[in-house]
């Protein structure tokens, strides 16, 4: 069954609606993880990373005197976790940009997902991305996939710190405001009903993205519509 959708804005999640969940929680994760500690060593003179490590330090309740080795521990207890907390979310995404710069790493998206994107962008409806990955990690992603460069297909990305939090209805208002648009017309998909609760609090359209073997496959949606891929959606254009 497909469902039908207008609008002028396409937002999407990433993790369970774009790329299957492993790709994340083992492919990304898996390359931070030792990763993390050198980095910080390495990169302590960048204001971002030094911003980053300190809120590790007080989220965490560490003295501000706290080694890089209790940090990286704090770290990867969140990864564990996957406690998407915006520090970590920092850190991984600059360790991530490097990698797939170097070639290390290809994002690998489900099967109906980049022509799906192709066909909405070829039709004018605009494409952003709002992930609790940070935009730096989310634009590197985008950069080295299965499919090619797809950079170019997307007009803006959001995180948790240009936007908010992704169960808060304030961050899916302050995306609209970015894209100006009337909430009305922006359609959100994710494969988390806590966030499209949010999103739909906003205002804004809503399509839960169920897929088979993913963590939230059986989760309860609510009024929103659901789909198991998005060669099921139905997407016209608000001109
Ligand atoms: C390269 S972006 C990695 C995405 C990520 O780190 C993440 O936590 C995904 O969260 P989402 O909000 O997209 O489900
Ligand atoms: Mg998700």
């Amino acid at each position: 069954m497909s469902v039908r959708v207008a609008a002028r804005w396409v937002v999407l999640d990433i993790e369970g609606t774009l790329t299957a969940t492993s790709q994340v929680h083992v492919v990304l994760y898996d390359y931070a993880r030792p990763r993390l500690g050198p980095w910080i060593d390495k990169h302590l003179d960048d204001p971002v990373v030094a911003e980053a490590v300190a809120q590790v330090r007080a989220e965490a309740g560490l003295g501000t005197q706290a080694t890089t080795g209790e940090v990286v521990a704090v770290l990867h207890g969140w990864m564990d976790a996957d406690r998407k907390a915006t520090p970590l979310k920092t850190l991984q995404g600059l360790i991530w940009a490097d990698g797939y710069a170097r070639g290390e790493l290809t994002t690998d998206y489900f099967q109906d997902v980049v022509p799906a994107l192709r066909s909405w962008r070829a039709r004018e409806l605009g494409l952003a991305v709002f992930s609790s990955g940070s935009v730096a990690g989310q634009i590197a992603s985008f950069s080295n996939t299965t499919s090619g460069d797809l950079r170019g297909l997307f007009a803006h990305h959001f995180d948790t710190v240009n936007a908010g939090p992704k169960r808060e209805r304030g961050s899916y208002a302050a995306i609209a405001q970015r894209l100006r648009a009337d909430a009305g017309q922006i359609a959100f998909f994710s494969d988390v009903p806590a966030e499209l609760d949010a999103a739909a609090a906003a205002g804004w359209q809503t399509v839960g993205v169920a897929r088979g073997g993913e963590p939230f496959a059986d989760a309860d949606f609510g009024a929103h519509p659901v789909v198991s891929g998005f060669d099921q959606v139905e997407l016209g254009v608000i001109e």
